[in-house]
């Protein structure tokens, strides 16, 4: 059951948002405000504009219309890069961690957004650099610690099971120290015990860092347990918006999810 109501003070606010790729409307005038602490569900069909929404939030595909703003600055034509700094951190549908990697190493890179960007400026100043990468070692520590990724921190992230390379990118993604997360997916292809660890992960980790969230996920139990609110879309236009009990049983929702798509 939700537990994190969130303000009424919006954290994320988007106002009538469009996007089209060619001749396909993705979005269409998608609004929506999150709170501060919120979990809020984006749920739809296959093809719905979810992952759109999450481009365009986060800078990948900027929407041609309508406004996106985070904390009450304006998000539209910021690059990705900057997004991130900003404090929005975002995991993938599909599992982008680097090979031949370590662990390790992969949730070190999400602390990219605080590093300076010449590694020259690091070569001069080795001693400040050397006290920068002490930081950014100890908050890595941190992560690893609350998610309980100890055991394969030095392995290679290639070999360790599906279940715990999907807690690496949340991991990476916090390192990241975002106020805002998305989570694109984050059960994908999880067998039941692993989907209850990263539920459990998730919430650990917003009670924490007392994170917002917003979640994209098909597995409605999952979406009912741990969010307060939800959007559905369909076709890229908004089906229903509200509590989450509310929104998952709007009969829209429901056709759709057993294959009448309204
Ligand atoms: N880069 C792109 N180029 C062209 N069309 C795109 C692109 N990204 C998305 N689309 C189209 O936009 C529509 C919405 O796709 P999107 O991936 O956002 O849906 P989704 O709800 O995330 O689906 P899924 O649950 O399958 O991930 C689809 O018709 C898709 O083909």
């Amino acid at each position: 059951m939700p537990n994190h109501a969130g303000s009424s003070e919006g954290v994320l606010s988007l106002k009538q948002v469009s996007r089209w790729f060619g001749g396909v409307q993705a979005l269409a005038d998608v609004s929506m405000d999150i709170g501060q602490g919120e979990i809020y569900g984006l749920i739809g069909p296959n093809g719905a504009g979810k992952t759109t929404l999450v481009n365009a939030i986060t800078g990948f595909y900027p929407p041609q219309q309508g406004t996106i703003r985070f904390e009450g600055k304006p998000l539209n034509g910021i690059h990705p890069h900057r997004v991130a700094r900003n404090g929005i951190a975002r995991t993938f549908q599909n599992v982008a961690l680097f090979k031949g990697m370590s662990v390790l190493d992969n949730i070190l890179l999400g602390r990219h957004v605080f590093m300076r960007p010449s590694a020259m400026a690091s070569l001069f100043y080795w001693w400040w650099a050397q006290k920068e990468e002490i930081v950014h070692r100890h908050k890595v520590e941190e992560i690893i610690d609350l998610l309980q990724l100890e055991s394969v921190r030095d392995e290679p992230v290639e070999v360790i099971p599906l279940g715990m390379q999907k807690r690496v990118e949340l991991a990476r993604a916090l390192a990241a120290e975002p106020r805002l997360l998305v989570l694109d997916e984050p059960m994908a292809g999880m067998n039941q015990e692993e989907k209850e660890y990263i539920v459990r992960f998730i919430l650990d980790a917003q009670e924490a860092l007392g994170l917002t969230i917003l979640l994209i996920e098909h597995h409605m139990d999952v979406v009912t347990a741990i969010c307060d609110r939800a959007l559905v879309l369909n076709n890229g236009r908004m089906i229903t918006e509200g509590p989450v009990h509310e929104a998952v049983n709007h009969p829209a929702v429901v056709s759709a999810y057993i294959g009448e798509v309204a």
